[in-house]
């Protein structure tokens, strides 16, 4: 068998569809994105498929390899992500060549279903009580949302009491009934994350999400050494070879290494078996579409140490489309009780609407996240 062709889709709400074809006619799909940089995540996926075109799709470290160290350059989020939309794409073809699961390819079962957990309020939490009674009816018990809105290197006691203020009406509301992380999503500088962590011990959050940027990986120990509460990272690390260091360096219990950007089910797959021998969980971060997510299930199947799945359905970004829109087998991503099935069908069990694919990819739009401003008029992490 020979990779013929590779085609991307950009399609609403800020997602990529690749698919890979082959000269026997199997048809593999990947999600290669960075959010808000799919056009350069594009230009990367063509670029390497000057390679890929005429090789032999079943040889997936090999191609793995030769594209992560045959450019000289690596590594990064852009790069990354082209590998991982790719490498998703290959497993796909693999499984439905062998008529089985990936996850019968990566040794089989360790869990019959995988605990998933849903985003409650937006960029700015707010509303976070009524979206967590809409989403317990639907069977949920655990959730995530953001921790702040901006906030500045050094920032007010308020701030970080409007903070605390919100994550104590929601222990107030449910008690321990439910579970919730809170994501700092890089918006928390070093000298605030130790006042913030402090202030919300009380009411023992799941896991705190990005305390700092992972640029500012250093600090996770001393973080972890100064509070009780879990602390969550990994969506911006993009290999075995960044995760290395927080593995050695200590302070981070979760890793969450996003499937579409962390160099796909090939190398996230290693990440969470690093993880294991350091007794880090492995969650992965996946607020995108459905191969992805799929993906993403693929590898938790047959992980030990994976404890929770991230999903989009009803994320605050997914504008223009939905989780499912452009899946046909929509029953088999059904969620109860907060807990969702392997996808049983060959390769990563995703059927893609191809026609609705190709619809959506006329008119899609460049999604950018917004850009924030402090008071003063300095940038903000958003
Ligand atoms: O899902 C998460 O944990 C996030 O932090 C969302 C963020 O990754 C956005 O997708 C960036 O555009
Ligand atoms: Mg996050």
């Amino acid at each position: 068998m020979r990779i013929t062709k590779l085609t991307t889709y950009r399609v609403p709400p800020r997602w990529m569809f690749l698919k890979i074809e082959t000269d026997e006619g199997v048809v593999g799909w990947g999600e290669p994105v960075i959010e808000g940089r799919a056009r350069t995540v594009e230009a990367a996926v063509h670029e390497l498929s000057e390679y890929l075109v005429g090789q032999d799709p079943s040889r997936i470290n090999d191609l793995w390899q030769v594209m992560y160290r045959a450019g000289f350059y690596r590594g990064g989020p852009i790069l990354m992500s082209a590998i991982a939309g790719i490498d998703q794409a290959l497993w796909d073809i693999k499984g439905k060549v062998m008529n089985q699961p990936v996850y019968e390819l990566l040794g089989g079962l360790v869990r019959d279903k995988m605990k998933v957990y849903s985003w409650v309020g937006g960029d700015r939490p707010a509303d976070v009580i009524r979206d967590i009674k809409r989403l317990r009816e639907g069977g949920f018990d655990t959730f995530k949302m953001n921790g702040t809105e901006e906030l500045a290197i050094v920032d007010s006691a308020r701030k970080v009491d409007e903070a605390v203020a919100r994550i104590a009406e929601i222990r107030e509301a449910f008690g321990n009934d439910i579970e919730f992380g809170i994501d700092f999503h890089g918006r928390v500088a070093g000298p605030m994350a130790k006042p913030l962590l402090k202030a919300l011990e009380p009411y023992r959050p799941l896991f705190v999400e990005e305390p700092v940027l992972a640029e500012q990986a250093e600090q996770y120990p001393r973080l972890a050494e100064y509070t009780s509460i879990p602390l969550a990272a990994g969506e911006r690390m993009f290999s075995r070879f960044d995760f290395k260091r927080v593995f050695q360096a200590g302070g981070i219990s979760i890793v969450q290494p996003d499937l579409s950007h962390a160099g796909g089910i090939t190398e996230c797959f290693k990440i969470a078996s690093m993880a294991e021998a350091y007794d880090v969980a492995f969650a992965p971060h996946c607020p995108l579409g459905p191969v992805a997510l799929a993906s993403c299930l693929a590898v938790d199947f047959v992980s030990h140490n994976a404890v929770l799945q991230e999903q989009s359905m009803g994320i605050h970004y997914n504008k223009g489309a939905e989780l499912l829109d452009f899946v046909t087998n929509k029953d088999d991503f059904r969620i109860e009780n907060g807990f969702i099935n392997p996808l049983r069908k060959p390769g990563l069990g995703v059927e893609i609407d191809e026609e609705r694919v190709i619809e959506a990819s006329k008119t899609a739009s460049d999604w950018r996240n917004p850009v924030w401003r402090h008071a003063d008029g300095s940038v903000a992490e958003w």
